[in-house]
């Protein structure tokens, strides 16, 4: 059998090999038509690789490679080359074996850069006037045939032996070169190559080469796996802070690792680690408009780098679903209610009612989906500005390039590749209206002095344009971070604090305002049960109701939402069992909270005294001669029942 790879078998008399090799390249650079009559006594590969580089207009001439990059940019390249960091242990280990033989040993990127060069010194020194040396342009395309680039493009090992080279500059080398293949997509990520003079050659350099790309590809798997699994872990996370979204999440080398079915069929990629997908991806990266709007039903949000470790590992795409109920949410809020039996929820509802038309910033401050958004809304209908628009930016979501734009809009012919007739950012869109800063405690803090100096200087320009816009905005920003805890830790401007901190109210957990469980479950059993078309009287058996009030809620509304969905979805019959919840919901088993053995050890008459102290401090906002006032009694025995009924003021509304 014929073994195609490889083209000296027999170091013996490699002068004549030389020559004979010589007078057919002769024969073809100068008449390219003897291509036919070459192919019986050429090399396919060699032949087919001349062909294209004629027709490349490569100048067989030529004498040395070209440089590709600088030594800044290949020092840039290497810092975050997981083949460089998987391949340069193995070279540098398998180098002291060579030493004697004449080889230099070599690592390329995927287009045919050398970017590591290891070997003796007058070896290299030798190789110099060809420009052997990292940062050079080895492809097919640039350096004409060659084993680095044509291993690349015919995705085969190969061995060039002096004329087969194309560029007679080259001919003085002999050189192997394997390709080295990414372990899960099979894409060419590189090439190992070895080379040297031609009177070293070896007809067993080759194998060495092909052996040594499998070595690094063994490691680099094990580089990936963990890059992979922390890559899945991160989203994961982000399944679960973004419930209402639609989630992507791709590695730096465009390897699809996880994301949301629906979305990954509306966009025709596979949750495999395949080939087909990386393509996809490296579309996606290119222009991610065109290639998200596929999804129809998906609204794509952005593209952002995850950074694990301080290191840049790979991107996450967000997307809404314009058919969920949460965008409809952000759309049509009135379609959305917000419940609320609690007297804390009504209090806030009043205070909102109460400064809606006042144009002071607003901080709404609560865990994760305790309804501040909802209440942001609530503030918009019931504002005078309620017929003007009411935008959102996500804050954690903006990305440092183009947070200019997305804050304050461009001028047309601002951007190559931009709208011709320009943007209006997110301030000239609210104008007139309510701006909702959501998430502003995962702003960077560099990007803060921008959002600073607008909500300061009330105007703002559009990039490429020198004329200024007065902005009217009400601004209302959330965050489910402690501020003043980011001030202390550097994270957070004290100076965008305190322009947004005018008035502030917390949104208690649903575990602080247990009266709305129920009836949030009802109005939700009801909607879904429309969205799902099952006409069902949806309600909570008893003892699903005992466990609703008993558990904590770490995800509060949002949380519950989601476990009444699933519930509609899975039960046949109206009355909702735990068995019907979510797996970490029905297998959750529940103490009874210290609260409220201690609350059992009360009267009947204690507990309804309890109940009323509790309520009229809610009504009045913590305002202790006030309700002392009105049960009639001394502020020293009202602090004494405080104590004696464990009430303390919850991380209230505050308005300053
Ligand atoms: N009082 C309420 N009645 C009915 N649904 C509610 C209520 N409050 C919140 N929700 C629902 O809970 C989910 C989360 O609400 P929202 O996004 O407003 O919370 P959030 O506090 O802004 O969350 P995050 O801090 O994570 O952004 C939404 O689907 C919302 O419609």
């Amino acid at each position: 059998m014929k073994n195609y790879f490889l083209s000296i078998f027999s170091t013996q008399d490699l002068h004549s090999k030389v020559s004979e090799i010589k007078h057919k390249w002769e024969k073809f650079v100068t008449n390219p038509s003897n291509y036919t009559n070459l192919q019986t006594v050429v090399r396919r590969q060699i032949l087919d690789s001349w062909s294209r580089c004629q027709s490349m207009g490569i100048n067989p001439e030529q004498k040395q490679a070209r440089t590709a990059l600088t030594s800044f940019e290949l020092e840039k390249l290497l810092s975050k080359s997981d083949l460089y960091l998987a391949a340069k242990p193995i070279i540098d280990h398998i180098y002291d074996t060579l030493i004697g033989t004449g080889y230099l040993i070599t690592l390329n990127d995927e287009s045919g850069k050398m970017i590591y060069l290891k070997g003796e010194p007058d070896i290299m020194r030798k190789m110099e006037k060809m420009n052997f040396s990292p940062g050079m342009d080895w492809s097919e395309g640039a350096a004409g045939t060659n084993a680095i680039g044509t291993s690349i493009v015919s995705k085969k090992p190969i061995q060039v032996f002096s004329a087969e080279h194309f560029c007679e500059g080259f001919h003085p080398m002999t050189c192997s070169s394997s390709p080295i293949f990414h372990p899960y997509t099979k894409n060419v990520i590189g090439a190992i190559d070895f080379t040297g003079l031609w009177p070293s050659t070896q007809p067993h350099t080759l194998g060495l080469a092909v052996s040594l790309a499998q070595m690094i590809e063994q490691q680099l798997l094990t580089v990936y796996r963990t890059k992979y699994r922390q890559l899945e872990e991160y989203y994961h996370q982000c399944t679960l802070k973004w419930r209402d979204h639609s989630v992507l999440v791709f590695s730096n080398e465009s390897v699809l690792v996880d994301g949301d079915p629906t979305l990954l069929n509306a966009l025709n990629l596979k949750k495999e680690l395949t080939f087909d997908n990386h393509l996809k991806i490296k579309e996606l990266l290119q222009n991610p408009s065109s290639f998200m709007n596929k999804a129809e039903e998906f609204q794509f949000s952005y593209l952002n780098p995850i950074m694990i470790n301080k290191e840049e590992m790979g991107y996450i795409a967000i997307f809404k679903n314009k058919s969920s109920t949460s965008s409809s949410m952000l759309t049509h809020s009135k379609e959305h209610h917000l419940i609320g039996e609690s007297a804390e929820i009504k209090n806030i509802l009043h205070k909102c009612q109460q400064i809606a038309s006042i144009n002071t910033p607003i901080l709404l401050t609560g865990e994760t989906g305790t309804g501040k958004e909802l209440i942001a809304r609530y503030i918009h209908e019931v504002s005078s500005k309620s017929d003007k628009p009411f935008i959102t930016i996500n804050c954690g979501a903006i990305q440092k390039e183009l947070i200019g734009s997305e804050l304050f809009g461009y001028e047309s012919g601002t951007f190559t590749g931009g709208k011709k007739e320009g943007k209006k950012g997110k301030f000239e869109e609210a104008n007139g209206g309510i701006i909702f800063l959501d998430e502003i405690g995962e702003m960077p803090i560099d990007l803060q002095v921008h959002l600073l100096r607008v909500l300061q200087e009330k105007e703002f320009t559009r990039l490429g344009s020198s004329k200024t816009i007065k902005i009217d905005v009400k601004v209302i920003a959330a965050t489910n971070r402690n501020l003043e805890a980011m001030i202390e830790e550097g994270l957070f401007r004290k100076d965008l604090f305190f322009r947004l901190n005018v008035i502030s109210f917390t949104v208690p957990s649903l575990w602080e305002r247990k009266e709305d469980i129920i009836p949030i479950s009802d109005y939700y059993l009801a909607l879904f049960a429309k969205k799902y078309n099952k006409p069902l009287p949806f309600h909570l058996e008893e003892k699903t109701k005992n466990f609703f009030l008993s558990y904590k809620w770490p995800g509060n509304i949002r949380e519950l939402r989601n476990a009444l969905e699933h519930a509609v979805i899975f039960s046949s019959s109206a009355e909702i069992e735990k068995s019907h919840l979510p797996d970490y919901l029905a297998s959750f088993q529940t103490q009874q909270s210290l609260s409220e053995v201690e609350h059992s050890s009360f009267s009947i008459t204690e507990k309804a005294e309890m109940e009323l102290i509790k309520k009229l401090l809610i009504q009045s906002g913590w305002n202790i001669s006030a309700v002392s006032k009105e049960l009639k009694i001394a502020r020293s025995t009202l602090y004494r029942k405080l104590i004696k009924y464990n009430l303390k003021e919850p991380r209230s509304v505050k308005v300053q």
